[in-house]
């Protein structure tokens, strides 16, 4: 039974780190969940809120801390999430992240000490994020950018972002200042009203080139114009301005309706020596750095040859199937997103690359499809959104009885699930490498190769 209840005080010790970040502290066996501790601290804590089965705490003070501690990391960074691990030495978090590949293994794959790599780290630790999407909401009656608070929708003001390029936090400023001085109003998401839901802005890595998106809740952009002419004149590196209407209440950023409100729908960058287009609604990995060092383990694992097939699912605009079309027969892409197909196949032209053949739909009817035509791959290399593969998806995969599967991932859960499942059809996990994208916050990015038995 749980014998404490709001506000009481003790003593504990801090005994684990969840994977978003929060210390753990057990009591008989009942585990509170604590912001700002790490384990091996003692702490004063003081209980928050208990429920049946978990219960949240705060530290009241610290009776001793962690080794591994970042003691002048402002602490709205762990409040909204924005660097949930920012209070950990950056060595211990790629430390822990592998830690937390093994661990899904064994309890998910049932993988016991699978010897899953140190985590590669990322060529750059803070200021490495190449997008930001930043809420627009009134706070104290004005109108402030910032992030919300974990679990909440109260928006924390926030001007320097700390994971993000130090540009993009610049334009986000610049473009609050202006709806301001216009007197635009925010997004309202309780009685879904006002104009600005979001600020979007995506810089090139190596290009400096800029993107900025108004998300709006509706079409008509009073001072539309106005704002255009001083944020160009400001910033000459923008090369686009795009606005897309959401009116839906949920959670997604981008809505369905898009205008181009200046220069061109598309920015260009370059990974791995070869130039990208990217559009407003594609995908594109955020940390450009650390995307290149994924891509490259992803190729060497998958030890391609001149004569191989090679399926690139969950294609994005070509990044990867582009980046070594030159090494093999034949690239064969697929991607949900239209936009992101035509920015790839806009790709493969503008790197001179004529065997790639990119086709829009879901990568699991798509699957069926081109093995309906005989395209017999050689190698097949996934890179799906956090839910990972679907199960159809996974059969026709292992039906081509393909050489390898090398699997890129952003959840380490969903990547040990369906490892299971392509062990089951006749596949063996060789390798697993962590490579650290997402400095200073729990996310955690891998590649894995399964060769066939
Ligand atoms: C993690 S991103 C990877 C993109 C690309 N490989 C890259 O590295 O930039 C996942 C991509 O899968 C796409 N996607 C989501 N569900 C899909 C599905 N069922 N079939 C095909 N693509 C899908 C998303 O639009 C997104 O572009």
């Amino acid at each position: 039974m749980m014998k404490f209840k709001k506000n009481d005080k003790f003593e504990a010790e801090v005994i684990d780190l969840t994977h978003e970040g929060s210390g753990v502290v057990k009591v008989d066996g009942y585990p509170f969940f604590v912001e700002n501790a790490l384990p091996g601290e003692k702490i004063e804590m003081r209980v928050l809120k208990t429920g049946k089965k978990f219960g949240f705490g705060k530290v009241e003070s610290y009776i001793k801390t962690s080794p591994y501690r970042v003691t002048d990391i402002n602490l709205d960074y762990l409040r909204t999430g924005i660097a949930d691990f920012g209070h950990l030495q950056y060595a211990e978090q790629l430390n822990f992240k592998r830690k937390q590949v093994s661990e899904l293994l064994r309890k998910t794959a049932g993988k016991v000490d699978f010897p899953v790599l140190d985590t590669l780290k990322s060529p750059k630790e803070t200021h490495y994020r190449n997008k930001a999407s930043i809420p627009v909401r009134t706070v104290k009656g004005v109108l402030e950018t910032g992030f919300f608070r974990k679990q909440s929708h109260s928006l924390v003001p926030v001007e320097d972002f700390y994971i993000q390029q130090p540009e993009i936090d610049a334009i986000v400023l610049a473009v609050r200042d202006l709806l301001r001085n216009y007197g635009i109003k925010a997004y309202n998401e309780v009685e879904n009203t006002g104009f600005i839901r979001n600020i979007v802005v995506r810089r090139g890595y190596a290009s400096g080139e800029v993107m900025v998106i108004f998300v709006t809740r509706k079409a008509a952009f009073f001072k539309k114009d106005d704002i255009v002419k001083a944020l160009t004149a400001q910033f000459p590196e923008i090369k686009s301005i795009m606005q897309t209407v959401n009116s839906s209440t949920g959670n997604a950023i981008f809505g369905p309706e898009w205008h181009t409100l200046y220069g061109q729908d598309y920015i260009t960058d370059s990974m791995l020596g070869k130039q990208y287009q990217i559009s407003g609604p594609s995908f594109y990995q955020v940390n450009t750095a650390a995307a290149e060092l994924l891509y490259q383990t992803a190729i060497k694992f998958a030890d391609l040859t001149k004569d191989d097939i090679v399926i690139d699912a969950y294609s994005g605009i070509g990044t990867i199937g582009l980046s070594f079309a030159d090494q093999v027969k034949h690239v064969y892409g697929v991607e949900v997103i239209d936009a992101a197909v035509e920015n790839a196949r806009k790709n493969a032209t503008l790197n001179g690359i004529t065997n790639a053949t990119y086709v829009t739909g879901k990568a699991e009817e798509v699957m069926a499809d081109w093995l309906r035509q005989d395209i017999q791959p050689n190698v097949i290399l996934v890179d799906p959104p956090r839910k990972g593969l679907d199960e159809a998806f996974i059969e026709a995969a292992a039906s081509t009885k393909a050489r390898s599967i090398v699997y890129i991932s952003c959840n380490a859960a969903t990547f040990a699930r369906d490892v299971t499942r392509f062990e089951a059809l006749g596949y063996n996990l060789d390798k697993v490498q962590p490579v650290d994208l997402f400095p200073q916050t729990h996310h955690v990015e891998l590649v894995g190769i399964l060769s066939k038995k």
